[in-house]
């Protein structure tokens, strides 16, 4: 399976929500379960054709007074970040804006290929440079009470973008301010709630889904916000933290706490990791 530039799911963003007959609704290509409300698209930048200053551009204050990325490649991110805030609908400026480097598909071709031990797994044919998008994590979002039920399902991805600025869970917290703080109001009193909100890619999704962990990963998750402001429901975007030459395995971390997995008899499960890194935790979760 070749998923290459043709394949691309155009991830527009402009808001448009319709039903389909299954009951779900759409941001674009991304499906939304009924009974998820998503939020309202944030106020823009007033940019015109592509944001160049970002003295001027409110997108690039929300990101600490600069943009994330540079040009080099179709856009570069310069460094991870807590958050990133991308030019959305309500931006002045248009497509070929650098702010909107999430918004613009696959770069590369990636081939879904088969592993003795962990079964798809997924490489590039391209030489992928260290900062360039790979792709976004598409599937269903959900709210992860109602995946709950569904525990053989192993394309989910929980949406712990809030929970990791605030410090909780495994995923390395990103140095720099967060230069919208209110985005950390949110739940306070449910900090061990975990994340509300997931991506289901069990029954639909993309390329993302075949990505496996590492514990020595050569790609890693960024949140990135682009029609609204509510970092529950970020988009999760996986960048490269390296330079990867072609045919090698791409593999982000899971970010699973050991024993935070329950079976449904309620027991702690373990999954043991084949990622061969030197310093492998030997277990996923
Ligand atoms: C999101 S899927 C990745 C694609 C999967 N390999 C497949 O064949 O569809 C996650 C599942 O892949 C397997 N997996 C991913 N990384 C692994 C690793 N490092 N070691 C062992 N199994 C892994 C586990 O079964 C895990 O639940």
């Amino acid at each position: 399976m070749i998923y290459d530039c043709d394949d691309v799911l155009l991830i527009l963003f402009i808001y448009c929500e319709c039903d389909d007959m299954a009951g779900y609704k759409y941001i674009k290509s991304i499906k939304v379960s009924k009974n998820v409300v998503v939020p309202g698209s944030a106020s823009g930048c007033n940019c015109k054709g592509s944001c160049v200053d970002p003295r001027n551009c409110a997108c690039a204050r929300l990101n600490g007074s600069d943009f994330p990325y540079v040009h080099r490649d179709g856009g570069r991110l310069i460094e991870p970040k807590a958050v990133v805030f991308e030019c959305g609908p309500n931006c002045g400026c248009g497509s070929g804006c650098v702010n909107r480097t999430s918004q613009k598909g696959l770069r590369y071709r990636l081939e879904v290929f088969r592993t003795p031990k962990k079964g798809w797994a997924v490489r590039s044919w391209d030489y992928i440079p260290s900062g360039a998008l790979v792709c976004e994590y598409i599937g269903i979002l959900k709210k992860t009470d109602d995946v709950d039920s569904n525990p053989e399902n192993n394309y989910i991805f929980d949406i712990d973008c809030l929970q990791t600025m605030k410090g909780i869970g495994r995923r390395e917290r990103r140095v720099g301010e967060v230069a919208m703080p209110s985005l950390l109001d949110k739940d306070d009193d449910d900090k061990d709630s975990g994340p509300e909100f997931c991506i289901d890619a069990g029954s639909t999704g993309n390329v993302a889904r075949f990505i496996n962990h590492s514990c020595q990963p050569n790609l890693f998750v960024q949140c990135v916000l682009s029609v609204h402001h509510d970092i529950t429901q970020a988009r999760v975007i996986l960048f490269a933290a390296d330079n990867i030459p072609p045919l090698k395995e791409l593999t982000y971390d899971y970010g699973y706490e050991l024993d935070s997995v329950m079976g449904p008899d309620g027991k702690v499960k373990k999954l043991a990791c084949y990622c061969g890194a030197p310093d492998c935790r030997q277990r996923l979760f």
